[in-house]
């Protein structure tokens, strides 16, 4: 068996088209929505992914505002610059693109966010919502995960799926994510205290690994047929690479791969938060 595409970079065009629409019917009311992003220092892989989201804002209609700060900065003056955007009418989201270099630390700027304009959806008071089923903003890469799986008809309901990682962007959400009664998937969260992931992945109808270790996933770890996710990025001299050996093709039924797949859907997810949060506001 050779895997079918499950194509994040296709569906993903196909969003950003609807919200196009969306953002359009928005500007007839005269709201803009804004998202902002604060990008501390100078890691190569952070800015590429925010000029993505800058020109993702662009091509759907979404105006952009950017911050962008070196590695030496304080404490306090990020706290000033986030607290800045929690206060700017003309930024209806945002967000502080982690991980946050030196000393700064992640969470504590993450609280700091306005709730309601949490664009990623990691405030502690949204993953909160989560939990509880309360409506409010989603963390992009699991909402992007499941819409990916649902928009390609690959069933939640009563599946087995197995997480690999349990970081707080990806693997932690998207657990709570997939066992909301809507979604109804049983999930099982491996992690580095996990005695044999193997055993764990074998048993899935999904798997959906976000370790960051390349490869980490090979073809005997899968059930035959299963669908299996890629989600991690490492970055190489030969482009970027993800957790699931190339060998998993020959036994998965759908392969979500990366490039291609989930990145490009976080993205698109990215701006449905910034869009919906809009809508809101609007009374739409
Ligand atoms: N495609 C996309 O849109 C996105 C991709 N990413 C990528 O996804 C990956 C995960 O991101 P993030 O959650 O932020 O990363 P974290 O480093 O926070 O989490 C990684 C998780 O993987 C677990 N892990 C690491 N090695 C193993 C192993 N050998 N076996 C089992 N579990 C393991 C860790 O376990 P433990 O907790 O025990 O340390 C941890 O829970 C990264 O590569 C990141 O670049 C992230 C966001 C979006
Ligand atoms: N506050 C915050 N929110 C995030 O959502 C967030 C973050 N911090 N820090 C880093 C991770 C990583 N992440 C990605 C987004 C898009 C692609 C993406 O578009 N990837 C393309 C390739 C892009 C390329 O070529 O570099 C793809 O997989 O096809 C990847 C990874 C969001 N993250
Ligand atoms: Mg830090």
């Amino acid at each position: 068996m050779t895997a079918e595409t499950l194509d994040g970079k296709a569906l993903a065009a196909t969003i950003k088209a609807e919200l196009k629409e969306r953002v359009a019917a928005l500007a007839e009311r005269g709201i803009v929505p804004g998202l902002g992003t604060v990008l501390v220092g100078d890691d190569p892989g952070s800015h590429s992914y925010v000029r993505g989201k800058h020109r993702d804002c662009a091509q759907v209609g979404i105006a952009s505002i950017e911050v962008q700060l070196p590695a030496s900065t304080s404490a306090a003056e990020l706290e000033r610059r986030i607290r800045e955007l929690n206060d700017d009418p003309a930024c209806t989201g945002f967000i502080v693109q982690l991980p946050l270099p030196g000393a700064l630390d992640d969470g504590w700027a993450l609280e700091l966010v306005d709730p309601g304009k949490d664009a990623d959806g990691l405030h502690p008071v949204n993953l909160g919502r989560l939990v509880l089923g309360e409506p409010g903003p989603l963390p992009c890469t699991p909402r992007g995960i499941v819409e990916l799986l649902r928009r390609n008809g690959i069933g939640l309901s009563g599946a087995e799926v197995c997480v690999v990682g349990r970081g707080t962007t990806v693997g932690r959400p998207l657990g709570l994510l997939l066992t909301r009664k809507s979604e109804n998937a049983t999930v099982t969260l491996c992690h580095t205290g996990t005695v044999d992931v193997a055993e764990h992945t074998r048993r899935a109808d999904i798997v959906v690994a976000a370790a960051g270790r390349p490869g980490l996933i090979t073809a005997d770890m899968v059930k035959p047929g299963a669908v299996c996710v890629d989600v991690g990025i490492t970055r190489t001299e030969a482009g970027l690479v993800g957790d699931l050996d190339p060998s998993v093709r020959e036994v998965a039924s759908w392969v979500a791969p990366v490039p291609g797949g989930v990145g490009p859907m976080t993205r698109a997810m990215l701006l449905t938060n910034v869009v919906e949060r809009a809508e809101a506001l609007a009374g739409v």
